[in-house]
């Protein structure tokens, strides 16, 4: 069954955003994008064509020089929007010093939730990411790609509708990363949060999102967005198929067609 649905208002819509930031360097130009409920989108392209600033933008970390962001029902609030946004980066930061249980907890601590009251909550975050028998471990027991779920798990503990992800597998071996890939997509199927995923590589984004936004630097701006129209579960079938091999090369060729010969580390 196709599970893509979009509901015609947006969860956050950027209306021509651009970000200069004080050094004069214009990090991204012009940036508009309506992210849906339950969208899985993608922020492709090479270092520097400003898809961290984006993300950083949507997050409220920083703001827009020009252009507007728009929030969506409670999320128009400031406080409201922190819980229903949540963040994973490419390092997991959990504290070295906690167990597993406790680094999960941190978002409801910092919002008054008692270690008792957070209980069943954190245990249902590690049971979506599958460590359900790792919550009493320390972090430096944990594989890389552990670690990585442990940092969703706390993502997700104050149930997002928007989750931001910068470049999240990027450090891990390709076979951990397939099955983060897998892991990820069959949470966001069953809890239909909406994905914002920033990454360099086209074959993983042609593989989790249902749209992609393809980006290039100097400066950072959106080149053109891609809509890929495949049914999810998406699984081995697909990322072996002669469909998802053309939508890659349509993706490869989009990014290039774009860069006029700036270097291209994806
Ligand atoms: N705080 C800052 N001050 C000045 N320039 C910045 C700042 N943050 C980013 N930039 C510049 O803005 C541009 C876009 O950066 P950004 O980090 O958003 O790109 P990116 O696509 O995420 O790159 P990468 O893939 O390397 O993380 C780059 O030229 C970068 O050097």
């Amino acid at each position: 069954m196709n599970m893509q649905h979009h509901d015609a208002s947006a969860l956050v819509r950027l209306n021509n955003v651009s970000k200069r930031f004080a050094n004069g360097t214009l990090a991204l130009q012009g940036m508009s994008l309506d992210c849906g409920e339950h969208d899985f989108i993608s922020f492709l392209g090479p270092s520097g064509c400003g898809k961290s600033t984006a993300l950083r933008l949507i997050a409220g970390l920083t703001r827009p020089s020009s252009g507007e962001l728009a929030w969506s029902g409670a999320a128009s609030r400031g406080a409201e929007r922190d819980r229903e946004l949540g963040f994973v980066f490419q390092e997991p930061t959990l504290m070295p010093w906690a167990r597993v249980f406790d680094n999960v907890w941190l978002p409801l601590k910092l919002s008054g939730v008692s270690r008792e009251a957070a209980a069943p909550v954190v245990k249902d975050a590690l049971e979506m990411v599958g460590l359900s028998r790792f919550a009493e471990v320390y972090p430096r027991e944990l594989s890389g790609g552990m670690k990585m779920r442990v940092s969703i798990a706390r993502a997700l503990v104050t149930r997002p509708r928007l989750l931001l992800m910068d470049e999240p597998f990027a450090a891990l071996d390709e076979m951990t990363r397939i099955k983060l890939n897998n892991d990820l997509l069959s949470i966001w199927r069953e809890h239909r949060f909406s994905i914002i995923f920033v990454t360099h590589s086209v074959y993983e984004s042609v593989y989790l999102s249902n749209r992609i936004v393809v980006m290039a630097p100097r400066p950072g701006r959106v080149i053109e967005e891609i809509r890929i129209d495949e049914p999810y579960p998406r699984g081995d079938a697909y990322r072996t198929s002669t469909r998802y091999n053309a939508h890659c090369a349509a993706v490869s060729q989009s990014l290039h067609g774009a860069l006029h010969g700036v270097d291209i580390d994806h």
